[in-house]
């Protein structure tokens, strides 16, 4: 395995990660034969580019930054290699830890547009669930703002047989379609091509008859969530996914974007948590 991959073990389930982006690029419980995370089949796990799938760490922006134009989309610490600050166990978990500073960043494209000094950390705690905790201190003597999501793709059966539920009643956008918010009307079914944002962070679970379970996905201090997924036209662009695997995937993300960046005060800290939870149907 190369060396800026870690696989955590735990009793009940393990995990791959990278130190590049502080990665985690699959979660694999011991009740199931593949990973609850998913990967391109032409994901690179090489230092080059962030991994097709897992879960990417979207941080100081999300897409092109609220004020758009910023790069490289979707922020610079998924281009990032993260200082592995090392794992511990007990008896049902084991914790791993990653940090990256703010003097961390030379040679990346991307911190030109974030210059304040920062120290962020990952926590990836593998056990009976997935759990990570995203933590950022402000070390600038000045406020700063910043975005943040954990574009976490899934593995399910087949986008046209699955259903996302918990979503019901939540205020919604679909902003790349009209900047118009709307009230969510009951679960998203089948959502093939959706790139939706939720204003609200709510428990929801990703229901798959086809691989016969329920993904539970749950975050504390996210303000949003966002459920995306490509459509063939859409993976037909990704040069490091095949035109049909749309079908394999969702993006269910937490965090905190647009008007719903965090503002941080000089020496004080954010910490988003995020679980996954993979359950018999
Ligand atoms: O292809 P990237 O840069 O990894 O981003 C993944 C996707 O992220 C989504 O949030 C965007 O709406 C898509 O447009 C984008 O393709």
């Amino acid at each position: 395995m190369e060396k800026h991959l870690h696989e955590l073990e735990s009793p009940t389930s393990k995990a791959l990660v990278s130190d590049y982006g502080a990665q985690v690029a699959q979660w694999t419980p011991n009740s199931t034969e593949t990973s609850v995370l998913w990967t391109s089949n032409l994901a690179d796990f090489s230092p080059s580019a962030p991994i097709r799938g897992g879960i990417p760490v979207m941080f100081p922006w999300f897409n092109a930054g609220r004020f758009p134009g910023l790069a490289p989309k979707h922020g610079f610490a998924r281009f990032a290699h993260w200082n592995f600050e090392g794992e511990s166990s007990d008896s049902t978990s084991t914790t791993a830890t990653w940090t990256l500073k703010s003097a961390d960043l030379e040679g990346l494209n991307g911190p030109e547009h974030f210059t304040y000094q920062f120290e962020a950390r990952y926590e990836v705690t593998v056990g009976e669930d997935l759990n990570v905790r995203f933590h950022v201190e402000n070390l600038t003597d000045e406020e700063f703002s910043f975005e943040l999501a954990l574009h976490t793709y899934f593995r399910i059966g087949d986008i046209e047989n699955v259903q996302v539920e918990g979503v019901d009643g939540l205020d919604a956008c679909n902003p790349f379609l009209s900047p118009e918010h709307f009230s969510q009307e009951g679960p998203l079914v089948n959502p093939v091509g959706i790139d939706r944002v939720f204003y609200e962070s709510k428990p929801v679970e990703i229901v798959d008859p086809v691989l016969n379970r329920r993904v539970r996905i749950s975050a504390t201090n996210a303000s949003n969530m966002i459920v995306w997924n490509p459509a063939e036209t859409g993976a037909a662009g990704i040069p490091d996914m095949e035109d049909q695997e749309y079908r394999q995937m969702i993006c269910v993300e937490a965090g905190r974007i647009y008007d719903q960046a965090v503002n941080l005060a000089p020496g004080e800290s954010f910490e988003l948590a995020y679980r996954v939870q993979c359950l018999p149907l």
